[in-house]
């Protein structure tokens, strides 16, 4: 019997990028199947938005190859794009437009079909619909953070890259965010990519972690594989060791390995 294996939606193969004489990330290779969420993690400055901002193409790999949805993302990326969306707290939405005019922005850009009547649903999913014709500059950071999820979520995409999806949101808001999240990709099949530093948000949201320092990888597994790997009751305990330096960390071992 042959077995085939599906192409991961998102295949990421020694990537490598360099800012001057900063290595942001270095020698990075990970594969999320479709339909799972893999969390990318680790310190300030550990290579997460680099990598994120790769994956989009808004920055080009100084090495490495990149392939989401089975396309070469240097080769094809407009065909990728498409049916990818991303959030970060980093970039912000145009701050004289209002939300609708924003909202309708993005939604044209992805091509969306009835884009009025998909504004309206996911207005009213991720609680914006109160604030949609408010300028998006005069919004609190939780509130732009919510408009900033609803810009992700409008094309529906198959891949969804979040950099800290609940920064900025109260405990009750990120909770049922969260929630959001896990139910859309349980529905839609779709793939997510999240950085984050709330270590309950990854265990209770992420499949499969990828712990980085210093852009490169020190360990993966799963949330629980790692909490046994490393002795420890949970994620932020595991985190913890990575910065502390008392993980044993991949990285770590075939360093040894190479050296003995
Ligand atoms: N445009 C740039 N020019 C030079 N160095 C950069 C640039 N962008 C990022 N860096 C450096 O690359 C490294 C990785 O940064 P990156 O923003 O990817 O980290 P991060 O894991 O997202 O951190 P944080 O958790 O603080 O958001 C850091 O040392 C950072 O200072």
């Amino acid at each position: 019997m042959t077995v085939v294996l599906a192409t991961p939606s998102i295949e990421v193969k020694h990537l490598r990028k360099v800012y001057g004489e900063i290595v942001a990330v270095d020698d990075l290779t990970f594969a999320v199947p479709r339909g799972a969420v893999l969390g990318l993690l680790g310190g300030n400055g550990a290579g997460k938005t680099t990598t994120i901002a790769m994956l989009l193409g808004l920055l080009e790999p100084t090495a490495g190859d990149i392939h989401v949805l089975g396309i070469d993302m240097k080769k094809r990326r407009y065909a990728a794009l498409p049916r990818m969306n991303f959030s970060s707290p980093y970039v912000d939405l145009p701050h004289r437009l209002t939300v609708r005019q924003n909202l309708l922005f993005y939604g044209r850009l992805y091509g969306v079909r009835n884009v009025g009547k998909r504004i309206d649903e996911i207005a009213e999913h991720m609680q914006v619909a109160p604030f949609l014709d408010r300028q998006a500059g005069k919004l609190s950071a939780g509130q732009k953070t919510r408009v900033a999820l609803a810009k992700a979520l409008i094309n529906k995409p198959d891949v969804l890259l979040l950099d800290e999806p609940t920064a900025s949101l109260d405990p009750d808001t990120a909770d049922w965010v969260r929630t959001y999240l896990k139910d859309y990709q349980h529905e839609t099949h779709a793939t997510i990519l999240l950085a984050s530093h709330n270590m309950g948000e990854v265990e209770r949201l992420c499949d499969d972690v990828v712990l980085l320092q210093a852009g490169r990888v020190f360990d993966r597994g799963s949330p629980r594989e790692l909490i046994e790997r490393f002795g420890r009751e949970d994620m932020e305990e595991v985190f913890l060791d990575m910065a502390r330096g008392r993980g044993r960390g991949l990285d770590a071992l075939n360093r040894k390995e190479t050296a003995s």
